[in-house]
């Protein structure tokens, strides 16, 4: 990442609201921004495939492994204004191919640390679990409120936006979906 330009942007944003970036408050405030991009932004250097080691187990599991609520911080690609909440995923594995439950909360934070759609976020984390595990199915539900709905344009807050998708089995079979589903709801 260019922090040296990143640094450069946001002087230049400054002087073009009108404000002054030399006087106390503002003068470390590009630096800072730009620390804080390359935090937010760090999945851009990352492949969230590296995170789903694939742990083969004697012991076939080929039911549900869900995790819900995965909370995540991502930036709304058409203002760069954070969009935040809750994932979960779910698989079916197959062959043994089981990962580490705090990888598929790996997986959600590299795919969310850049600026993105949430339905794009939504089905990258589906396929890249596809790619590298090959599940019978998988089941990626995302709820997020959005900054740019809430403090600006149309000043919405508490609407929540939520996006699914699913792959193989949860496609084709109800009973399924909807024991996922359920859980998902479970407790709430
Ligand atoms: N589909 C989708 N839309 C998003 C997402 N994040 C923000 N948006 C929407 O992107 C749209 C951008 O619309 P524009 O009309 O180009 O921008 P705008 O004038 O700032 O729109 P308003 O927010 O309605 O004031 C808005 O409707 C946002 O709500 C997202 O993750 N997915
Ligand atoms: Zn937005």
């Amino acid at each position: 990442m260019d922090k040296p330009k990143i640094e450069r942007a946001i002087r230049d944003i400054l002087e073009a609201i009108g404000e002054d970036p030399d006087r106390e408050g503002l003068k470390d405030t590009p630096k800072r921004i730009a620390r804080m991009y390359e935090e937010i932004f760090l999945g851009l250097e990352a492949d969230p495939k590296e995170h789903l080691d694939i742990y083969f187990q004697d012991e076939k599991h080929e039911e549900l492994v869900l995790v819900k609520d995965i909370s995540f911080y991502s930036s709304c690609e058409h203002h760069l204004v954070p969009f935040y909440g809750k994932a979960h995923v779910g698989y079916i594995p197959k062959d043994g191919k089981l990962t580490g439950l705090s990888k598929l909360a790996r997986v959600v934070d590299t795919i969310a640390k850049r600026p993105q759609l949430q339905e794009r976020l939504t089905s990258m984390i589906a396929d890249t679990i596809v790619e590298k595990l090959q599940p019978h199915g998988v089941i990626v539900v995302v709820e997020a409120e959005h900054m740019c709905m809430t403090m600006r344009g149309v000043k919405k807050p508490g609407a929540k936006t939520l996006t699914s998708v699913v792959r193989g089995v949860f496609q084709k079979d109800a009973k399924a979906r909807a024991e996922a589903m359920a859980l998902i709801d479970f407790g709430r």
